[in-house]
């Protein structure tokens, strides 16, 4: 990890689905400077999850550069692209992805449990993951609730308090305000980039949904920085 590096950059980026149907894109380059708060908009089907799971490591370039924090992922095995996730990266996912039956406390600290750096960097973490629930509006005493027990708008907070602990420099969240009405939504923004902000993290968020652009640094489009090709199934 370099210090003066962008937060994410990618460069000649070639990746292809195969399958029935085999979907490929092209990225020649995107840069993202430490700090930034960046949307990605794009239609139904145009790669942003695919976009984002590069960004993971979850997926791998075919060719060209994936960087986050510096680093270029296709230098990383499988398991040690796992490892920088874990610390380097908080995932906010679409469905949240919470353990149902887990408590809220074990599903906040899930990350810190493959990520040495960022478990110290959490401090205590009980104490830690209760702070963020209340900075998030939510109660303190919600950490010991299983997390089924939780209402959607619930849930995505518990999400969001995984994605933020042990302070990760990038944070990608995938349509993280879809289950929610335009009011939440404003809510759910408003307490997410004050937490970003707080801690200078870089958020790399996707969304249908443009009228949100404002709030943004700087909005790409997934049709501007990408070409892709699709083939029927
Ligand atoms: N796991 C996968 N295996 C095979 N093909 C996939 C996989 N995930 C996505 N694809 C292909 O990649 C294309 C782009 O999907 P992707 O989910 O990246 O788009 P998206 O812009 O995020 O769409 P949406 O906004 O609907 O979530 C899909 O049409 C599909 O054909």
């Amino acid at each position: 990890m370099t210090d003066d590096a962008p937060a994410l950059s990618l460069r000649d980026v070639r990746f292809r689905w195969r399958g029935r149907a085999p979907f490929s894109l092209q990225i020649p380059e995107v840069i993202i400077a430490q700090g930034e708060k960046v949307l990605l908009l794009g239609d139904s089907g145009s790669g942003k999850s695919t976009l984002l799971s590069l960004v993971c490591g979850t997926v791998v370039a075919e060719s060209g550069e994936v960087r986050v924090m510096g680093t270029d992922l296709s230098d990383l095995s499988s398991g040690r692209r796992d490892g920088f996730r874990a610390e380097h990266v908080g995932v906010i996912f679409q469905q949240f992805n919470l353990l149902p039956f887990a408590s809220v406390l074990d599903n906040i600290l899930l990350p810190l449990r493959f990520a040495p750096n960022r478990r110290t960097r959490a401090g205590a973490t009980r104490e830690t993951a209760t702070d963020l629930c209340r900075a998030l509006s939510l109660p303190s005493a919600i950490v010991a609730a299983r997390a089924a027990e939780l209402s959607v708008g619930q849930q995505q907070r518990v999400a969001v308090a995984r994605a933020l602990i042990g302070r990760p420099p990038l944070l990608i969240a995938d349509e993280p305000t879809s289950a929610l009405d335009a009011g939440s939504q404003t809510a759910f923004l408003d307490l997410l980039f004050e937490q970003v902000e707080a801690h200078a993290m870089t958020l790399l968020m996707v969304s249908h949904d443009a009228r949100l652009s404002s709030r943004f640094d700087r909005v790409l489009h997934m049709d501007e920085i990408a070409t892709v090709e699709r083939q029927a199934a």
